[in-house]
């Protein structure tokens, strides 16, 4: 496991740097192999895999712990479309499922009493705009992708009609996100949505969001 995190490092030292975390940290760190569903050849990409830091890996503990109070959830990320949106629909989500760690590395969670997705979010280093930080169109795709999950889950099938994003601070690349999105009223068939990103220790608010989506059907 931590062969793999190495071979990431050296294939890509700059993202690391920018995340400035102790070696000695990442050496002492343990991590676990995602976990493959029973059918050959399916595997669930939002558990944990080798590439992740320890603030994602952090993150993702806290609020795996939060679904043992029944009020949130974990949202699987399969490789095919295999119909795990329980009557939704099928869904591949997006991601690159040929390497761990290199494009949008991320899980998501969902509180239904709220409305809410949360997706922790490790950008890799296809997702490069400036150099060592994120493409604004990459930051765009997340956060439709997070709040479009959630107005999913809560409304059913909808279609982004807009998008308005300020883009506060640059996100370095390797960083740990929390990207949070709710929906904030309903009417009729307009479903709108908020959403931000911050950095995992919330110190930094890094991009602000509004979407409206439209129901489908
Ligand atoms: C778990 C799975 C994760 C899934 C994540 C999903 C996230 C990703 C979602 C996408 O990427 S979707 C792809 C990008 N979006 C599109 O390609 C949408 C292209 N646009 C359309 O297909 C149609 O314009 C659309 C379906 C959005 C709406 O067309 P409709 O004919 O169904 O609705 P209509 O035009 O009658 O508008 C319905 C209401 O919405 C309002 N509306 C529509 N577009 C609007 C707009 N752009 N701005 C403001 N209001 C808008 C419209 O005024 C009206 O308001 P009222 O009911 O009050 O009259």
């Amino acid at each position: 496991m931590l062969r793999s995190y190495s071979r990431l490092f050296q294939r890509y030292p700059t993202i690391f740097t920018l995340t400035r975390l102790p070696t000695a940290r990442l050496q002492t760190c343990h991590f676990s192999i995602s976990s493959t569903c029973p059918t050959e050849g399916l595997r669930d990409f939002g558990l944990p895999n080798a590439t992740w830091g320890p603030n994602l890996r952090n993150l993702y503990d806290k609020f795996l712990d939060l679904t043992n109070t029944g009020l949130w959830r974990r949202i699987p990320s399969h490789n095919t479309t295999v119909n795990h949106l329980e009557g939704i629909g099928k869904r591949m989500f997006l991601r690159n499922i040929d390497e761990d760690g290199v494009g949008f590395e991320y899980c998501m969670f969902y509180n239904k009493a709220e409305s809410r997705m949360v997706c922790l979010f490790q950008p890799g280093p296809y997702l490069e705009g400036p150099p060592g930080y994120a493409h604004g169109g990459s930051i765009a795709t997340i956060i439709d992708s997070t709040a479009g999950a959630g107005a999913v889950y809560t409304c059913g099938s909808v279609m982004t009609a807009n998008l308005n994003i300020n883009y506060l601070k640059p996100i370095p690349l390797g960083c740990t996100l929390l990207v949070d999105s709710y929906v904030e009223k309903i009417e009729g068939r307009k479903v709108y949505s908020r959403c931000h990103i911050q950095s995992h220790d919330a110190l930094i608010l890094h991009t602000e969001a509004m979407a409206l989506y439209i129901k489908l059907g």
